[in-house]
Order: structure tokens, then C-alpha cells, then sequence
């Protein structure tokens, strides 16, 4: 397992990390987004090193980790992209979202406030991926486990899987991370991104070419982009 710190601001520099590895076709970019504090950078923290260091500064930027897992007898190269949630960061940089095949949304089920802001992080998410799985998730239920009588509708509002979880305990953060990675694996196998690619390619040059050649075939990539 490999940690990339990027320093960069504004999500600088993220591009180039980003264009050296998704050629592979079991590569999977995971994206987690929340507020401050709720508990991101730690419940990677607890998966991806099986450990919780309760002292730690907050995610300056952007951190990078890289995973490798098997899923159904393939080989997964998984980058989880881990965010600051800083008010100076409210808004990612589209390079943090492009090309990712699934979301952690995470809230800290001791502030309210985290919870609320849950609809604008997916409403940011929505804008740049709208189609891929998201599973939203509350985390520090260790420090009351009551909280999980409590019902918090956004996920089924918004029709999404929904986790109790604790990074400090270690309660259900492999079955959060390995369903998450299973999700972005089957996001990618049926995805259209591709073709859509290759449908906006040709729809361009069809445009050059005059009308009565085009007519035909007008409606096909449209309805692609759709799926
Ligand atoms: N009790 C408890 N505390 C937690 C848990 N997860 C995280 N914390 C604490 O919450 C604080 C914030 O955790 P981080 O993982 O740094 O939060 P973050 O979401 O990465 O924050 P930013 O990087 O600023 O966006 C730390 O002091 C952690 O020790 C948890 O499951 N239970
Ligand atoms: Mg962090």
C-alpha cells in the first residue's frame, strides 16, 4: 500500500497523479467527502492500516492511498482519494471527482450540522458524477451507541445504502470499504463512460460532415448518453 501526499492547493497537481494509472482497466478511484472532523482521513486510517491514531492534524489538502484487492478472481488496484472537508475546500476541484466510480459520504453522527450538510456535498457530487454509487455513512457511533435508534432519512431519501459506523472501534469499516470497492467495480463493468467518450467523438465529426450523411444516425449517440 502506497500513501501519494499531495500538497498541492486547489487541487493542482492532481491530474498528473491521476493520468498515470487509469489506463488499467481494474483501477477504481473511491472518493470520500463529508465535513471537517467527521472522521474521513481516520476511517481510511482503520481499513487501510488497521489501526487508529486518535492524534492527528486535519487532511491538509488531498491524500492518495493505494489498495490492492481481489474481486470475483480479479486483480483490483483501488485509489481511495481522501479530501480535506475545510471550509477553504468547500468546493473540490473537478479533478477530485473526474473519473471516480464510487463515494463515501460521511457525517459525524455526534453534529448535527455535519449531517445537514450532507445535501450539499451530494448535490456537488451529483453535479460532476451523477450516476455513481454513493453510500452514506455516520460515523462515531462508538461514542453513543444509542445514536443508531435514530432514524437520519437522507440515505433513503435519496434511495442509498446506509452504514453505522466507527473508525475508532473498527465496527463495520471492512464491510464499508470492501462493499464500497465492490460497488466502483461493477459501476466501471457497466458503466457507459467509455462509450460515451467514443460517442462524442463521433458526433463531433459527424457535424462536419454534410447533413444528409448524418441524418441517419443522429438519434443513436444521444440516447447513449443517457444510460
Ligand atoms: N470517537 C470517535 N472519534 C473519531 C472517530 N473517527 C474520527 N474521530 C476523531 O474525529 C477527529 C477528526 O477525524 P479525521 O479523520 O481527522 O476527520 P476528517 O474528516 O479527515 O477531517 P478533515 O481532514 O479536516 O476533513 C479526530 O480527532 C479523530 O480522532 C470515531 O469513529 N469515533
Ligand atoms: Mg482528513
Amino acid at each position: 500500500m502506497k500513501v501519494v501526499n499531495n500538497m498541492a492547493r486547489d487541487g493542482q497537481g492532481v491530474t498528473e497523479i491521476d493520468q498515470e494509472k487509469y489506463d488499467a482497466d481494474e483501477n477504481v478511484k473511491i472518493i470520500c467527502l463529508g465535513d471537517s472532523a467527521v472522521g474521513k482521513s481516520k476511517l481510511m486510517e482503520r481499513f487501510l492500516m488497521d489501526g487508529f491514531r486518535p492524534q492527528q492534524l486535519s487532511t491538509f489538502a488531498l491524500t492518495l492511498y493505494k489498495y490492492t484487492t481481489t474481486v470475483d478472481g480479479k486483480t483490483i488496484l483501488v485509489d481511495f482519494w481522501d479530501t480535506a472537508g475545510q471550509e477553504r475546500f468547500q468546493s473540490m476541484h473537478a479533478s477530485y471527482y473526474h473519473k471516480a466510480h464510487a463515494c463515501i459520504l460521511v457525517f459525524d453522527v455526534q453534529r448535527k450540522i455535519t449531517y445537514k450538510n450532507l445535501s450539499n456535498w451530494y448535490q456537488e457530487l451529483r453535479e460532476y458524477r451523477p450516476e455513481i454509487p454513493c453510500i452514506v455513512v455516520a460515523n462515531k457511533i462508538d461514542a453513543d451507541l444509542r445514536v443508531t435508534q435514530k432514524g437520519f432519512n437522507f440515505a433513503k431519501k435519496h434511495n442509498l445504502p446506509f452504514y453505522f459506523v466507527s473508525a475508532a472501534d473498527g465496527t463495520n469499516v471492512v464491510k464499508l470499504f470492501t462493499d464500497a470497492i465492490k460497488l466502483a467495480v461493477s459501476y466501471k463493468q457497466n458503466s457507459q463512460d467509455f462509450l460515451d467518450e467514443v460517442m462524442r467523438e463521433l458526433e463531433n465529426f459527424d457535424l462536419e460532415k454534410p447533413d444528409e450523411e448524418t441524418s441517419e444516425d443522429t438519434e443513436s449517440p444521444r440516447s447513449k448518453d443517457e444510460v
